[in-house]
């Protein structure tokens, strides 16, 4: 193993810097050349490419965002062009790839793996949608920053006596959803695993209302439906005054916390020694706090389902 390249790939997220800094230290801590390709895949297809050092990725633990750019990279769909990316990994002398990102970039990096470049991904998202693994890069601080932005909300909606309906991300799954709500005292999430009807959230709001609550924070994931209708609803049906808040994209942003930036190090550093034992077509996933590894198409089938017993935890609870 002579040289390795990491990419990142798909929404980027807290904690990757880390994860970035992490491949290349220990790439370099072993007599590997590291290279890092910018903006996804689309670093392969074009060659465009930075080597790394230790000076390369100095003073970003701490830092949001990727200092390799990221991407969602249409070509990659095609096989004529993952085609031409592994050539070009074959031109530039790569023994090897690390792919930080979700569970899209692993499909892709399940390819790169099939036509013989070998490839190891490490779970970068903050949607924790990753089945394989109890935890992705960037869930812990975009759910802080969630609970940070939440805390404000109902500040206001307290002097109020209002409900306040916020939309979190996590694409098609409900896990920021599900703990930042019971993170704030929610009165409800809802999700796409659990899409709870309009009529059932106001009349829970209503009997919260009877026990002397007066007022209510809403949690809706993404995909679920338009929280400015929701609000509407609410304050129709209730007569609880009732604002939306969509957070968007401030979720993906700023320092990542202490787990991130821990796990994202342990997770960089066990890719590249899987890579050094001769794995391909790996997962790098945290089980019960271990660090595993997976076939990466025996990854993509898991599935992870939402807590139920956090769900219905919160929801007695929730008065
Ligand atoms: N089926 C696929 N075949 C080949 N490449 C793929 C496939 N799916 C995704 N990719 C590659 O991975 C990139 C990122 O995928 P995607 O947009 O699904 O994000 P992700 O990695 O799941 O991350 P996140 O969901 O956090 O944004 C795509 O733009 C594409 O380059
Ligand atoms: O950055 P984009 O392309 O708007 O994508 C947003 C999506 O990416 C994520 O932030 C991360 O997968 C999802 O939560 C969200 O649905
Ligand atoms: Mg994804």
């Amino acid at each position: 193993m002579k040289k390795i390249g990491v990419l990142t790939s798909g929404g980027d997220a807290p904690g990757m810097n880390a994860a970035i800094r992490a491949v290349v230290k220990t790439a370099i801590a072993n007599g590997i050349q590291p290279i890092g390709f910018i903006k996804g895949y689309n670093g392969i297809l074009e060659k465009n490419y930075h080597v790394m050092d230790r000076e390369s990725v100095s003073g970003i633990i701490h830092s949001g965002g990727t200092i390799l750019k990221t991407a969602r990279c249409m070509e990659f769909y095609e096989a004529s062009y993952r085609e031409k990316a592994f050539h070009n990994a074959k031109e530039i002398g790569l023994d090897g790839l690390v792919v930080i990102g979700g569970d899209g970039s692993y499909r892709g990096a399940g390819y790169l793996s099939e036509l013989g470049l070998p490839c190891i991904g490490v779970p970068g998202t903050i949607d924790n949608d990753i089945a394989s693994t109890e935890y992705t890069i960037g869930y812990d601080t975009a759910m802080n920053t969630v609970v940070e932005c939440v805390d404000k909300l109902n500040d206001t909606c307290q002097s109020h006596e209002r409900c306040s309906v916020v939309e979190v991300m996590g694409r098609h799954a409900g896990h920021i959803a599900l703990n930042t709500g019971i993170a704030t005292g929610a009165v409800q999430i809802i999700t796409e695993e659990i899409p709870t009807p309009i009529d059932d959230v106001v009349e829970n709001v209503k009997k919260i209302r009877e026990s002397g609550k007066d007022h209510f924070i809403v949690i809706v994931s993404e995909g679920y439906g338009n929280p400015v209708e929701i609000a509407t609803q609410i304050q129709e049906k209730t007569g609880i005054d009732s604002r939306a808040t969509i957070l968007g994209h401030v979720q993906r942003g700023g320092n990542p916390t202490l787990k991130d930036r821990v796990n994202a190090t342990r997770m960089g550093y066990y890719a590249v020694k899987l890579l050094e034992e001769g794995k391909t077509n790996r997962v790098v996933a945290l089980q019960q706090g271990n660090l595993v590894d997976y076939d990466i198409q025996e990854a993509l089938k898991m599935k992870k389902p939402l807590d139920m017993d956090l769900y219905n935890m919160m929801m007695e609870i929730s008065f």
